[in-house]
């Protein structure tokens, strides 16, 4: 045993002893990065006839004696073999030992005792007497020199049952073995004995059911040293009797008799070796005979299948070097010196400032697709929300006809005026324009907020480090604004009182009065002409013929003093129900309302009853109207001769009666109101947004830049202001250090010794002075070459590589395996590819 010790797995041609470097270095560039996963190495079970050799392959290969062997004794578990590398230097790292997943926190250090537990083990589960389980024995190996990879001892297939076994045994031994060897990442070691009939071999009838393209499965041929004299398993190495993808290696295994004798692994590599020699037959098959051979092969693919998932790793890695590259570009450069300093201040407000406008403009990079930003929003502003609202104001809605009556009224004063007077139009549309301050004003006030928005918006990441200067920014930025904002609301101000102070008359797209009032007795007429017959009361027909006789002495005015009378027989549309009065004197004849004519501005001369003697009193004070009549007068011819005056009502309103020429007075005073009303909100919706624009955005547009400079960019200041939180200071060391790792993972990744030249020639083992292995490279598939139609043949030198081709040898990983070709190519002589790096 303790020469055995010394046997260590290093000196031995271990399975995947070349890959170790490899996969170290693989797991040194995520244990930097601080992620867990690494390359997950393909699974080896080994699979076969019961006492075909399979325990004793995986012991060569991973040149350590410890597990159960012998013509009796047989696996009758799985056993999982979980090989971990440790690392020198660290605590324990150097030593080798086993644990047992049943038996936790003990260590096993002689390999004789892991070998009886295995066996007392699969006692324990399986009973004594050649039962078998399909529990798993979970054997976990730390050494320094193993390569972090999974191996599969599994139950030997056998036939006949006996001792515990049941009848069905054969049944249960294939579907456990399938269970294993189906998963597509799992890799085939398919064991047959030279002395049993190979064209009939098990191990390679189960192989070609999990993995029918042969993309994964290595034939292995043992016991190559007992075969019957006279016969050989040349053609079956050469695969001219199962051709198989990945090709056949012989080995020589320890016999019983080794095994009695406690024969070394290391004294039966050199035996295996001598047998070869020794055999003419094999001599020009060296690339396919021994166990390093098997072990080179598993190497070659292990390489293959870490190339085969490289590319995505080195992809993970460069999307994450751009993404830290990003982020630590944003903390910048450390700025120590004045001069520096005040250029790096400088340079930020130009920065802020252009990124501020480009905003408003919308040629900022970061554009959204999603929502409205920037300048789009101020239009949308303007457009969607100002100028919209305005559009949908009535400017009657508020205004009933009594309104109108009063104002007409109340402008007259204490004579019937001649004409009817500008002045109640006048004072209604003041009234009116007056409404369209507000919306003016909150506009701009919109707009101020979407500018303070936008600043927020501004260099983000890049202002993240000055906590202070983005403070002071934003002060300065929100004093401007506010700054801003005061003259374009004293412009809109002033806007509004212009369109108040002036009502301009004259304006070309102005009813005027003649318009108003034809339009006006239109509208009465087609009114009347919808109303009900004129009723039947004696009041009302007084009234009617009174108002009857008014209009047509107005009518008659109208045309001597205007000279001006409208068509007796228009009849044109009503201009809509808006402009309709609601008077209730609706029973006026059409001929009488027809000749209305044109008399704006001469109702006062439009006839003797003045419709402001109707006067309604206030209902709080209404003596004279608590009694008809007659008896006020009698009241009255019973009081002395004295006549006494009823007191005047606190509170006068117009009669609720119109008369025709008031329904007339009011419809025109609509029309009026509506047609300048549209004048004035064209040139209110077309000014405030000049306003606004001239005076706070653009004017913030050309001088933001300014403005900082003359408020933040003063020496004694710039380095309060440029001074970091110790946090980004942290978080740029951090990401400056995570930058350089994934920089060195990639250059790792780059150059890795992959290439067929290097890992043929690191393929040689040779130890250093401290007995380590000095391994330089990886064997390469390249070396094997399709050699004429069925088989594979060993070219030692890359010379003798016939084709480049790219192959899938050794892809292990399941979109690897391509099965266009399956069917022909899975065991069919002369289908095979090339198999090239
Ligand atoms: N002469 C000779 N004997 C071998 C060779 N390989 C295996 N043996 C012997 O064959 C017997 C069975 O070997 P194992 O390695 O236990 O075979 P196994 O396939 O694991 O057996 P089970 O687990 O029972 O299926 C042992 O006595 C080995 O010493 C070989 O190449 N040559």
């Amino acid at each position: 045993m303790e020469e055995e010790k010394s046997v260590s797995l290093t000196n031995a041609p271990t399975l995947g002893h070349s890959v170790i470097p490899i996969v170290n270095k693989l797991q040194d560039i995520f244990g930097q990065l601080g992620s867990q996963s690494t390359i997950e190495l393909p699974q080896v079970a080994v699979v076969g006839s019961q006492s075909s050799g399979k325990s004793s392959v995986l012991e060569a290969l991973v040149g350590r004696d410890f597990l159960p062997r012998g013509s009796d004794i047989c696996t009758r578990r799985p056993l999982v073999l979980q090989l971990l590398q440790t690392k020198k230097g660290q605590e324990g790292g150097d030593q080798e030992f086993g644990e047992f997943l049943h038996l936790p926190n003990k260590r096993f250090y002689d390999f004789n005792e892991i070998r009886r537990e295995i066996q007392a083990e699969t006692d324990r589960e399986a009973g004594g007497n050649k039962g078998v389980s399909d529990k798993q024995i979970r054997l976990k190996i730390s050494s320094p020199n193993v390569l972090d990879i999974t191996l599969v001892d599994l139950p030997g297939i056998t036939k006949v049952p006996v001792g515990d076994q049941p009848t069905d045994i054969e049944a249960r031994i294939r579907t456990m073995i399938m269970s294993y060897i189906k998963l597509p990442s799992c890799l085939i070691l398919a064991v047959t004995p030279a002395n049993a009939d190979l064209a009939n071999s098990d191990a390679l009838q189960i192989a070609g059911m999990a993995d029918p393209d042969g993309y994964r499965t290595i034939g292995i041929i043992t016991k190559l040293d007992i075969m019957d004299r006279g016969t050989d398993a040349r053609n079956f190495l050469l695969g001219k009797v199962i051709p198989l993808r990945l090709g056949y290696v012989g080995v020589v295994n320890r016999s019983q008799a080794d095994i009695n004798t406690n024969r070394s692994i290391k004294d039966a590599l050199i035996a295996e070796e001598k047998f070869f020699q020794s055999h003419p037959v094999y001599n020009d098959l060296a690339d396919r005979c021994g166990v390093p051979q098997l072990a080179k092969k598993l190497n070659q693919i292990l390489v293959q299948h870490i190339k085969t998932v490289l590319p995505g790793l080195k992809s993970r890695i460069s999307a994450a070097l751009v993404s830290v590259a990003k982020e630590h570009a944003s903390f910048g450069e450390i700025t120590e010196s004045k001069a520096g300093q005040g250029a790096l201040l400088l340079n930020i407000l130009s920065k802020y400032s252009e990124a501020f406008t480009s905003m408003i403009e919308g040629k900022n990079e970061e554009m959204s697709t999603s929502e409205l930003s920037g300048g789009a929003r101020i239009h949308y502003i303007f457009q969607n929300i100002f100028v919209k609202s305005l559009e949908e104001v009535d400017p009657c809605e508020d205004l009933t006809d009594d309104d109108i009556r009063t104002a007409i009224q109340n402008a007259t004063g204490p004579k019937s005026a001649l004409f009817v007077p500008e002045v109640p139009f006048e004072v209604l549309i003041r009234r009116q324009i007056s409404r369209l301050m507000d919306p003016s004003l909150q506009c701009a006030r919109f707009i101020y907020d979407e500018l303070i928005k936008m600043s927020h918006r501004c260099m983000v990441n890049e202002l993240q480090r000055f906590p202070v200067l983005r403070k002071c920014m934003d002060d300065v930025i929100n004093n401007f604004l506010r700054e801003g904002l005061e003259p374009s609301e004293t412009m809109i101000g002033h806007v509004i009182e212009m369109e108040m102070d002036y009502i301009n008359t004259s304006h070309p797209n102005f009813i005027g009065g003649s318009k108003a009032v034809e339009t006006a007795l239109q509208q009465v007429n087609s009114f009347k002409a919808a109303a009900p017959g004129p009723r039947k009361d004696s009041a009302d027909s007084d009234k009617a013929s009174a108002s009857d006789r008014s209009l047509k002495s107005r009518a008659l005015l109208a045309r001597q003093v205007n000279g001006n009378v409208p068509d007796q027989n228009v009849r044109l549309a009503a201009e809509g129900e808006r402009g309709m009065p609601t008077g209730t004197n609706n029973d006026t004849s059409k001929k009488s309302v027809s000749n209305g004519g044109s008399s704006w501005g001469i109702s006062s001369i439009f006839g003797g009853s003045d419709s402001r003697m109707a006067i309604k009193e206030n209902s709080t004070s209404k003596p004279f109207n608590e009694q008809p009549f007659s008896e006020n007068l009698q009241s009255l011819e019973r009081a002395s001769s004295m006549i006494h005056l009823r007191e005047p009502p606190s509170v006068l309103r117009p009669s609720e009666t119109h008369s025709d020429q008031e329904n007339i007075e009011i419809a025109v005073t609509k029309l009026l109101l509506r047609s300048y009303y549209d004048i004035v909100r064209k040139n209110v919706e077309d000014s405030v947004p000049k306003a606004i624009m001239h005076f706070l955005v653009n004017h913030t547009k050309r001088e933001l830049h300014n403005v900082f400079i003359k408020k933040l960019y003063r020496e004694n200041m710039i380095e309060e202001m440029l001074q970091e939180p110790d946090e980004v200071a942290l978080k740029r060391k951090r990401t400056k250090e995570m930058l350089r790792v994934l920089q060195q993972a990639f250059r790792t990744l780059d150059e890795l010794p992959l290439e067929a030249e290097s890992i043929e020639r690191g393929y040689s083992v040779s130890t250093d002075q401290t007995g380590l292995p000095k391994i330089r490279g990886l064997p390469s598939s390249s070396m094997y070459t399709s050699s004429g139609s069925s088989e594979y043949s060993y070219s030692p030198s890359p010379k003798n590589h016939r084709s480049r081709k790219s192959s899938h040898s050794g892809e292990l990983q399941s979109p690897s395996f391509p099965n266009g070709d399956s069917k022909a190519s899975g065991r069919t002589a002369g289908m095979y590819p090339t198999i090239d790096v």
